[in-house]
């Protein structure tokens, strides 16, 4: 019998990932992870927004976060991600997931990974100097890149190392999608 008529878009065939977009602030992961949302109909959630009170106030105050600080975020984000994963549509969440510590919290029991942006310090910079309208001071980017650890490779993790502007780089991560499967669940 012949197949109905029926055109799909080249992003129904990516099948639902649940992703951590992560980096030091003012990489571009707000930026990316609205718009692989919007582009693949998948839910999305800016992790900034379910920070405490008090941490968004230490941050404006030009302070760090410590371990401590980022607990209940963590656990907020995660919460997040483990009802989007029963939903079973996909999801994309903004997180800075600075330790492996804080990403293993993260992705405790569900099939997450880690899209992890990391464009050259400098760049980095001159965003946060540039970008209006945001509480992140500039200043608190050296404490940022102290406290990462980056991904490694025993991590579910996929690196984009591209410098390009945010509409190609959408593209360019929505054709990395097609070909990297999604994790099972563990
Ligand atoms: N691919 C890109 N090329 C050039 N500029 C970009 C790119 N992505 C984002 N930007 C710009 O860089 C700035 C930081 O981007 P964005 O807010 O998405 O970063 P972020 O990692 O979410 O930051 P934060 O963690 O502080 O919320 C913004 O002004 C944004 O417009
Ligand atoms: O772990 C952290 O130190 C924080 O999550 C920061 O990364 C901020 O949330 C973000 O960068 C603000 O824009």
């Amino acid at each position: 019998m012949q197949k109905e008529n029926v055109s799909y878009s080249q992003e129904v065939e990516i099948a639902p990932h649940y992703l951590v977009v992560m980096g030091v602030s003012g990489t571009g992961k707000t930026t990316l992870a609205k718009g692989l949302a919007e582009r693949l109909n998948w839910p999305f959630q800016e992790g900034d927004a379910l920070h405490p009170l008090a941490n968004v106030e230490k941050m404006k105050a030009g302070q760090p976060l410590n371990d401590e600080d980022r607990a209940p975020w963590l656990k907020l984000c995660h919460d997040w991600l483990a009802k989007e994963v029963t939903l079973g549509r996909g999801a994309v969440l903004t997180c800075s997931a600075l330790k492996r510590k804080y990403r293993d919290v993260l992705a405790q029991g569900l099939p997450v990974q880690f899209l992890y942006l990391s464009p050259e310090p400098e760049i980095v910079k001159d965003r946060l100097v540039n970008r209006v309208g945001h509480y992140m001071p500039p200043s608190l980017l050296p404490s940022q890149y102290a406290t990462l650890e980056e991904p490694t490779d025993d991590e579910p993790v996929i690196k984009v190392t591209s410098l390009l502007g945010p509409a190609e780089l959408l593209d360019n991560v929505v054709g990395l999608l097609k070909t990297v499967p999604a994790p099972e669940e563990s």
